[in-house]
């Protein structure tokens, strides 16, 4: 496997990297983009609602990262939804992949200076909640940032203030009046049986959690678990975007130890390939979500 890391000192991108890199974008793209939309695993799919679409590859991107993982295209796709510009990244960069938390979040300080001032960022997760089930929908009420924590960010090490301030307010951080909208969107389109708020976690992966992990999790008022989000909605708030989130559950996280079957394998475990055809047989109702979202943050200016 080839990484295609930045040769920026310490894997960081400089504001004059991004902004190099913002003008080679610029020139491929007819419009401003006023929000970005990150598409988590196996949800690649809601790219197919932009209109007039430009779609560039990571990989003739000068000095971008590449997607490794399945599920995860690995480009940006230019162009509108319901009349509004977007900028949207068809697969988006894991810590597990090898890559720093700066370069997982570089994209969205890239969006900043490409125009965008709103973020939509989706995932698959494992469902905490007792009451969620395979297929439900999460919307980012809040998030536990456990590799925060342990002194791991997107914003570690020397602050360069033109992406925002050293310190700043995580308060609230998934915006309320965005918030407001998208309760509004889920009575609308009569989603309210399948749609919940809640705690998002992000933990380093690539393997999913054991028993163990999910009875602390829980414990600690998480309500679901993925690989991703937190870093980007970080750096996004950093550079003052404004932040909405939401999981697909594509699966339940077990708090009891499974019966172990003759070839080896476990009742309760979890597989990647579960966690991507969930995302297939959503992507419909997500795209007509997402668009709806969509429109209903233009509206705001
Ligand atoms: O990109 P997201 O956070 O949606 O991806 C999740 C976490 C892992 O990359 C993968 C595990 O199946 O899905
Ligand atoms: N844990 C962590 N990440 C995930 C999961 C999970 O159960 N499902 C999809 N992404």
């Amino acid at each position: 496997m080839c990484f295609k890391m930045c040769s920026c000192n310490n894997n960081i991108y400089t504001y004059e990297k991004l902004s190099e890199i913002k003008d080679f974008l610029k020139e491929k793209i007819k419009n401003e983009p006023k929000i970005g939309i990150i598409c988590g695993s196996g949800l690649g799919s809601l790219g197919n609602a932009i209109a007039d679409a430009v779609s560039i590859d990571y990989a003739d991107i000068p000095d971008f990262p590449v997607s490794t993982v399945e599920g995860h295209v690995g480009r940006f796709i230019f162009g509108h939804i319901r009349g509004t510009a977007v900028a949207c990244m068809q697969g988006r960069f894991h810590y597990y992949e090898g890559y720093p938390l700066s370069i997982c979040a570089m994209p969205v300080r890239l969006m900043k200076l490409l125009g965008v001032s709103y973020l939509i960022a989706s995932n698959a997760a494992g469902g905490l909640n007792p009451k969620y089930k395979v297929g439900d929908i999460m919307l980012q009420k809040d998030h536990f940032n456990i590799m925060g924590l342990a002194g791991l960010g997107p914003h570690i090490g020397p602050n360069d203030s033109r992406f925002g301030p050293r310190f700043f307010p995580m308060t609230n951080a998934y915006d309320e009046s965005i918030l407001n909208k998208v309760r509004q969107i889920v009575k609308d389109l009569k989603m309210e049986n399948k749609v919940h708020e809640g705690v998002y976690t992000c933990v380093g992966g690539p393997n999913y959690e054991t028993v163990a992990d999910v009875r602390a999790l829980i414990s600690l008022g998480v309500d679901s678990v993925g690989m991703s989000t937190v870093h980007e909605v970080i750096a996004a708030r950093q550079c003052g975007i404004r932040c909405f989130a939401f999981s697909l559950i594509t699966n339940i996280c077990s708090t009891e130890y499974g019966t172990t079957t003759e070839d080896h394998s476990c009742s309760t475990e979890v597989h990647s390939e579960e966690v991507l055809k969930v995302g297939k047989d959503m992507e419909d109702e997500l795209r007509i979500f997402v668009e709806e979202i969509v429109e209903a943050i233009s509206q705001d200016t």
